[in-house]
């Protein structure tokens, strides 16, 4: 695993962003096309911001890249807490990516019905082979959830699923997320975490006792792939 420690969050979403454009063009130099699975809550609002604005809206090559999601809020698209509205808002409707690339959780179908569609999609698009992503951006929030995997919840365990849903109690929210298998299969896994309200989980889920149930951050932990946790100073202060 492989710490990034910046400064605050302005200087982690700099530094990220010069990070993931240098990872995609190695990466395209090897193959045509590149799968990017983006995060949803505020944290990497000001990253996406970045990427849609010069130099990364020219250098990335954006046709090339096909977007899928880590996981999804079932609310409107409209609703301001879904995630798939916020990546467009911020990233996605101000580069050039095709359409047809951008896989998002559809929730104008039930919460079942998204996840294996979302499932299907997957399959389709590796053509039965292993779903393996190139760069799965994740963020953690301050109970140590990651993706939709919260603490306390079965979820966290399915391991024949690629992606499923579930009712969030706690939020009275249903929601749909990709699985933990799926997740340690990519090539590339990037956490993005910031501000002191992250630091006690930060510190249990690094250096803690393993306990996924209770920090369900700890399960992500590529098979084959790399490992980087992008943090600002108010994130490690405990560490
Ligand atoms: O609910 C969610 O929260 C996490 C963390 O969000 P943050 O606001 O603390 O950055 C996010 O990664 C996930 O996609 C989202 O659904």
């Amino acid at each position: 695993m492989e710490l990034h420690i910046e400064k605050d969050t302005k200087a982690l979403s700099a530094s990220l962003a010069e990070w993931i454009n240098n990872y995609i063009q190695q990466v395209l130099a090897k193959q045509d096309r590149f799968t990017f699975v983006l995060s949803g809550g505020s944290t990497p609002k000001a990253l996406y911001a970045l990427l849609a604005e010069s130099p990364y809206k020219e250098s990335v090559p954006w046709e090339k890249l096909h977007f899928f999601w880590g996981d999804e809020r079932a609310v409107p698209f409209e609703d301001s807490r879904n995630n798939a509205k916020m990546c467009y808002d911020e990233l996605l409707d101000k580069v050039p990516v095709k359409a047809e690339n951008i896989h998002i959780m559809r929730t104008d179908i039930t919460p079942e019905e998204s996840a294996a569609e979302y499932e299907k999609i997957m399959k389709t698009y590796f053509e039965g082979s292993e779903t393996t992503f190139d760069f799965v951006l994740l963020g953690m929030g301050d109970d140590g959830h990651t993706l939709s995997l919260f603490p306390g919840t079965e979820v966290i365990h399915e391991q024949e699923a690629l992606a499923t849903s579930f009712f969030l109690q706690a939020q009275d929210m249903y929601r749909i997320t990709l699985t933990a298998p799926v997740v340690n299969n990519a090539a590339c896994v990037a956490f993005l975490a910031a501000g002191a309200g992250k630091a006690e989980v930060l510190k249990q889920v690094l250096k803690g006792e393993r306990n996924i149930d209770l920090y369900p951050s700890q399960i992500i932990q590529p098979s084959k792939g790399q490992l980087h946790w992008f943090v600002d100073e108010a994130a490690v202060a405990l560490l």
